[in-house]
């Protein structure tokens, strides 16, 4: 049983460490792989959790077992993944040397190819997908805030790990359809890249339609994509992944309407890629809109909003200067690079 057993969680930055401290403030017992910086926040300061939805609680450092060495795991009952795309391939390694083999692992991670490499990594486990649909801010000091709603969705397994990983403020829900949800999740994390770019928070930016529709023309970009591969994508909120272009293209009052019925969106959300580019980090770009541009090289269709936005993110790494902040006009491609 998962319950009895300590939750590890493979690389505490934003998701790791509020998951993990909800956990801690459950009860559980959680141990967090983490970078010197985090645990040397959270020593300093506990590890302060707060929520749109006005709760606020410090978990202190001596409840959580801090650490950069894997050796934590080694008693773990399951290991949630959260580590950006580009690290899974080496905190599997860590996993693999660590944990028990019948340890669970969950990645709670954004883009499609986390699990193929976590179950090619550690073979014979048990690795489950999960989506996690609401947005985490660091803003320093050991705090870790969660600054939009929805619940996680996992892979539904046997041993109903949804349920046993479900505690007061944290719900989990298993899927039969989580890789539909995670193309859904895809679709969604587009917009990571152009709020990343215009170093807007979420909320002031979907209060926009220029922005909107710059959201909505590359999504439909990615919907055309997904779809020539055959794939279903499925939203994570009432609205169906197929009509999201057109919501966000709507009128300020309706779209606003809409949006306050399906998402609760705090002043301080905004996208895990802007919080890369302003701790000089590289971003998740190629395994975002990587994805799309990859499917569009391979089928011949033409996305040059989502090349323009691979371009633009990459420019901004490289300068590690954070985000540029640029406008709508200065993201959308000219009609000189519309034909790619
Ligand atoms: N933030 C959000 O709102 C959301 C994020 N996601 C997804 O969740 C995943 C995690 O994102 P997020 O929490 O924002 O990312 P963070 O970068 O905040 O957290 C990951 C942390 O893991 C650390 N790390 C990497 N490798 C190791 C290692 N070997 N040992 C110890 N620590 C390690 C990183 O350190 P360093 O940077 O120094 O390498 C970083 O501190 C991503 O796939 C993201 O797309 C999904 C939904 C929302
Ligand atoms: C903001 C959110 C929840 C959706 O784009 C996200 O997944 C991220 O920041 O990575």
């Amino acid at each position: 049983m998962i319950l009895e057993k300590p939750i590890g969680v493979a690389g505490a930055g934003s998701i790791g460490c509020f998951v993990g401290g909800m956990y801690a403030a459950a009860g559980r017992k959680v141990a967090l792989l983490a970078r010197p910086r985090v645990i040397g926040e959270i020593e300093l300061s506990g590890l302060r959790l707060t929520s749109f939805d006005g709760s606020d609680r410090t978990i202190p450092a001596h409840q959580l077992v801090l650490s950069q060495d894997g050796a934590i795991f080694g008693d773990a009952g399951v290991v949630l993944v959260t580590v950006k795309s580009a690290d899974t391939a080496e905190i599997a390694d860590a996993i693999a040397r660590h944990a028990p083999s019948d340890a669970v692992i969950v990645s709670l991670q954004n883009g499609i190819g986390n699990v193929a490499v976590l179950r090619q990594k550690l073979p014979g486990r048990r690795v489950l997908a999960g989506v996690v649909p609401f947005n985490v801010v660091a803003p320093g000091e050991g705090r870790y805030h969660r600054a939009t709603s929805g619940d996680i969705v996992i892979e539904r397994d046997d041993a109903d790990t949804a349920a046993q990983l479900s505690v007061p403020g944290l719900k989990m829900h298993a899927s039969d359809n989580i890789a539909g949800l995670q193309w859904g999740k895809l679709l969604v994390n587009l917009n990571n890249a152009i709020n990343a770019l215009a170093d807007l928070p979420l909320r002031q930016q979907l209060a926009q339609r220029a922005w909107r529709r710059l959201m909505a023309d590359q999504m439909a970009e990615g919907l055309a994509a997904i779809r020539a591969e055959g794939i279903k994508p499925v939203s994570a909120t009432p609205v169906p992944a197929g009509l999201t272009p057109h919501l966000l293209r709507l009128p300020d009052a309706i779209f606003a309407a809409v949006l306050g019925r399906t998402l609760k969106i705090d002043p301080q959300a905004r996208s895990s890629m802007w919080e890369d580019l302003q701790r000089g980090r590289r971003t998740e770009i190629d395994y975002l809109q990587g994805v799309i541009t990859e499917i569009a090289d391979r089928r011949g269709l033409k996305v040059p909003l989502s090349r323009r936005v691979v371009a633009l993110v990459k420019a901004a790494e490289a300068s590690g200067k954070g985000s540029p902040g640029l406008t709508v006009e200065q993201i959308r491609p000219s009609n000189s690079m519309i034909d790619v």
